[in-house]
């Protein structure tokens, strides 16, 4: 990075954390380099780097990477050399505290309070997780707006906010998203995200070193407390007490705290019920499994991502809506097959149509197929034309129970790996030439009867969506 570009992004950061913050903590920081994935900056003093380490570290290495530098650390050092823990890197593994890189000798460290609140240095986020990118739908809006309320740093109106649901449907990115926000909005607000294994370890750590008073004293002093994946700690007795302390205090100072789980706080095994009211006594949202909308939206926006790296690549009609079809498992699944075939098609140099997909995400599309059960056939399908399960299994010949049998016979035979055997077993014993008779017949009207044809075809659909 250059030094022209530095100044570039000194523009950016002043926009976003207003004149005072900037005057203060940004423009004494002078550029030195970027090696290796750390930009080093040199700072007056251990105690304004060890501030911008705490509180615009992440800002920077957002602006940093939006601008085209890869970077993944800052690091910064006082005029003598003296270093100050690097921030932003990646968190390490629980059994690691330490900054890997600058190890510290005793008499280098920095007094306890500050050496104990670099240590509290939270994961950094996510670049990409804003709520520019995330893609609101009807499983997801509550939560949104919920988020967004909490992200406007405005009155504390509910305390706390939950968002809770299954993997890989956004929880983190809208913790992130609002992470961002404030930082932007709000910057002289303290905001710490972390997930709940982190605060466990961190926990530990302190109770380790017997330093429970910088702990308590730093938990406490945040103004807004982010815990991602509480379940966590269920059934770490003594983390959950500390964690209820915590929550306890910063709830009565009237700091904001979102908490996220993967599933709703009363459902939480293992978590101790006072810990479980407190934290039904906010706002608890859900995010819904995804739709078919909002998974076709969110493919959508990945590809308009994904322009920009690579230009050349075409889709063809159709195959976002076959993914958004097909892969209804979870959207990390769905951005990764995406990812795959955006790669792949640019090895091959090829477009992106339904063959290449089909090759490049056999095992994606393999594993992610809902597996339909006859039983669920049968009820669709007697739903559909308005008579009971009981006749679509039962004896009766009337041409108004046979024909939706098979086609609900059809469907079974299409839709799932039973054999005809095993389907006729469940259609009350019948014969599996009966089923082979049912399964002909319905592809024969497909061809010659246009209401045959509509009917197996909305009936197929609803059973995939
Ligand atoms: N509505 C959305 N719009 C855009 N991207 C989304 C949306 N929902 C999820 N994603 C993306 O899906 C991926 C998984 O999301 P995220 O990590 O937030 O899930 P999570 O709910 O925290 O899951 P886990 O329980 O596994 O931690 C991320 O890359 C995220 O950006």
């Amino acid at each position: 990075m250059t030094q022209e570009k530095w100044g570039q992004l000194r523009n950016k950061l002043l926009k976003a954390i207003g004149k005072n913050n900037y005057t203060t903590w940004i423009e004494p920081l002078e550029f030195q380099e970027l090696q290796d994935g750390v930009a080093t900056f040199s700072v007056p003093t251990n105690f304004m780097g060890n501030y911008v380490s705490q509180n615009f570290a992440d800002l920077i290495l957002y602006e940093m990477n939006t601008a085209g530098e890869s970077v993944q650390r800052l690091a910064f050092r006082v005029a003598a050399n003296s270093p100050v823990r690097p921030s932003g890197e990646a968190e390490p593994a629980p059994s690691v505290v330490q900054d890997v890189t600058q190890p510290q000798s005793l008499s280098q460290r920095a007094e306890p309070a500050n050496d104990a609140l670099e240590s509290l240095q939270a994961a950094p986020l996510d670049a990409r997780f804003t709520f520019d990118s995330f893609v609101v739908g009807k499983p997801n809006e509550l939560a949104h707006a919920a988020a967004r309320r909490v992200s406007e740093g405005g009155p504390v109106t509910f305390n706390p906010l939950v968002l809770y649901g299954g993997v890989g449907l956004g929880k983190t990115h809208l913790m992130h998203a609002i992470a961002w926000e404030l930082k932007t909005k709000r910057p002289e607000l303290n905001v710490l995200y972390l997930s709940a294994e982190q605060f466990m370890y961190r926990f530990v750590q302190a109770l380790r070193e017997r330093r429970m008073m910088d702990f308590k004293h730093l938990f406490r002093s945040v103004d807004v407390l982010m815990v991602d994946d509480v379940q966590f700690i269920a059934g770490k007795d003594s983390t959950q007490e500390e964690f209820f302390h915590t929550f306890n205090a910063l709830v009565d100072q009237n700091k904001q705290i979102i908490i996220s789980a993967d599933r709703a706080p009363g459902e939480i095994k293992d978590l101790e019920d006072r810990v479980k009211s407190r934290l039904q006594c906010g706002l608890v949202v859900d995010l819904h499994p995804t739709d078919y909308e909002l998974r076709l939206g969110i493919l959508q926006n990945k590809v308009q991502q994904y322009s920009s790296t690579y230009p050349d690549l075409t889709i063809a009609d159709g195959v976002l809506e076959f993914l958004a079809h097909r892969i209804s498992t979870n959207v990390r699944v769905l951005e990764g097959a995406l990812t795959r075939l955006f790669a792949f098609a640019s090895l091959v140099g090829r477009e992106i149509d339904m063959e290449l997909t089909q090759d490049c995400l056999a095992d994606v599309l393999r594993a992610s197929e809902r597996k339909i059960t006859v039983e669920e056939i049968q009820r669709k399908v007697s739903d559909y034309y308005n008579i009971r399960l009981s006749d679509i299994i039962g004896p009766k010949r009337l041409r108004s129970y046979a024909r939706p049998r098979q086609v609900a016979m059809y469907l079974c035979k299409q839709l799932t790996s039973r054999s005809l055997p095993e389907i006729g077993r469940r259609f009350g014993g019948r014969d599996h030439t009966t089923v082979m008779h049912g399964v002909r017949r319905i592809e024969e009207l497909k061809v010659t009867d246009g209401q045959i044809a509509e009917d197996v075809e909305m009936l197929r659909r609803s059973l995939e969506a």
